[in-house]
């Protein structure tokens, strides 16, 4: 069976996943795509041969639709998901979840309501090989308990548009998912402090930011994020154990000696960064969906522990540095949970 997907917003990221569905991930095609944005809909549409449709809401109740992908700016994730489960289809919805925990728990009851699992949040560096084999190491009781964890999240630049919450809303979230799911613990705070500003940034901006996390088990995250680091987009994730350590492999990279010096390139952007990590998330997506399966990446309620998560980091850098407790709700039993 080949998935029909329509996709909603045809942006940046929006067109790669359009060109990784139509030409990577087997048994998938885009047969729909709609943006507020006409032209950029019809232009997208034109490349894959897919109908273009005026809005969300006539592209989740086409039946040339089988699933949807929501790409489409945050603030409009909520309606579009909501939308998608209320026709009963499956939906990808790029990260965020929603912009507030609130909208995030509306998904979560709706999906509870409708009785079975159909969102998946495009986290995608759970599907990254070296995460998942930091996974493996830290399941194999190797290196004991995990008691630290040091990250670093660098972006070469980002556009004026970029504010100082975003640090934590738009790019710290991705930590913030991995490490909930590498060390299979749940974050009870956070802390964001700044140290000085690189005066290689738009003015407005507070950059870099250190966020501070602590988790149920006691394991204690530093994560530096530095979104204007100018030499190209860097991640690295170094757990600590009661015996030993596992680091996050850096790409495989030819390594060039020239000139007196032995170098290998740094990944420019989080496309090339993660390009196979987007590939194995589709695949996942599109096996569940074609198999009737419950999908297997990160959940409705991944979204809203993100969202409650990165609301506390930005209350902690609001308020000059305070440590901020994380309240959730207690998770369901369909999320793994113990809660009714
Ligand atoms: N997983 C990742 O690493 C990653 C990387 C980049 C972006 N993202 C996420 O993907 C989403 C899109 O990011 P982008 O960089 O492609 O942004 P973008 O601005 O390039 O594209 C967004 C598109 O959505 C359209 N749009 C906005 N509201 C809409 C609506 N209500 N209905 C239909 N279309 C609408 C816009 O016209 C635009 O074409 C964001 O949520 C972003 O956080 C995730
Ligand atoms: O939306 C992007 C994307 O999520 C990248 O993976 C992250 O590194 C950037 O900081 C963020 O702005």
């Amino acid at each position: 069976m080949t998935v029909r997907v329509g996709v909603i917003g045809a942006g940046m990221i929006g067109q790669d996943h359009i060109r990784r569905l139509t030409e990577v991930v087997a048994g998938a095609a885009v047969t729909a795509v709609t943006d507020i944005d006409g032209p950029r809909a019809a232009e997208a549409a034109s490349r894959v041969g897919a109908a273009v449709l005026p809005s969300g809401r006539d592209l989740i109740g086409s039946p040339e639709v089988d699933a949807v992908l929501v790409a489409s700016w945050g603030p409009s994730h909520a309606e579009h998901v909501l939308n998608a489960i209320a026709a009963g289809k499956p939906v990808f919805c790029e990260k965020p979840l929603a912009t507030t925990a609130a909208d995030c728990l509306r998904i979560v009851d709706a999906e509870r309501a409708h009785g079975r699992r159909l969102v998946q949040v495009g986290f995608m560096r759970r599907f990254d090989a070296g995460y998942r084999r930091m996974k493996d190491v830290l399941a194999s009781g190797a290196l004991g308990a995990p008691l630290m964890v040091h990250c670093a999240h660098r972006n070469a630049t980002v556009p004026e548009s970029y504010t100082s919450v975003m640090a934590a809303q738009d790019t710290a979230v991705h930590e913030i998912d991995v490490l909930r799911w590498l060390l299979d613990d749940e974050i009870v705070s956070a802390q964001v402090i700044t140290p000085r500003r690189t005066s290689r940034r738009f003015e407005h901006l507070r950059d870099p930011q250190i966020m501070l996390f602590e988790t149920a088990n006691g394991v204690r995250v530093d994560l530096e994020i530095f979104v204007n680091c100018q030499y190209g987009y860097d991640i690295q994730c170094e757990v600590v154990g009661e015996a030993g350590l596992v680091r996050l492999p850096d790409p495989a990279a030819a390594g060039v000696r020239t000139a007196g010096r032995h170098g290998t390139a740094v990944p420019q952007d989080w496309k090339e960064r993660f390009g196979d990590a987007f590939d194995a998330e589709f695949r996942a997506w599109t096996a569940s969906v074609a198999s009737g399966a419950e999908p297997c990446g990160p959940s409705a309620w991944d979204g809203y522990a993100a969202a409650v998560i990165t609301d506390a980091a930005v209350r902690s850098l609001e308020s000059g540095g305070e440590v901020v407790a994380v309240g959730l709700k207690p998770r369901p039993a369909c999320y793994g949970g113990a809660a009714a």
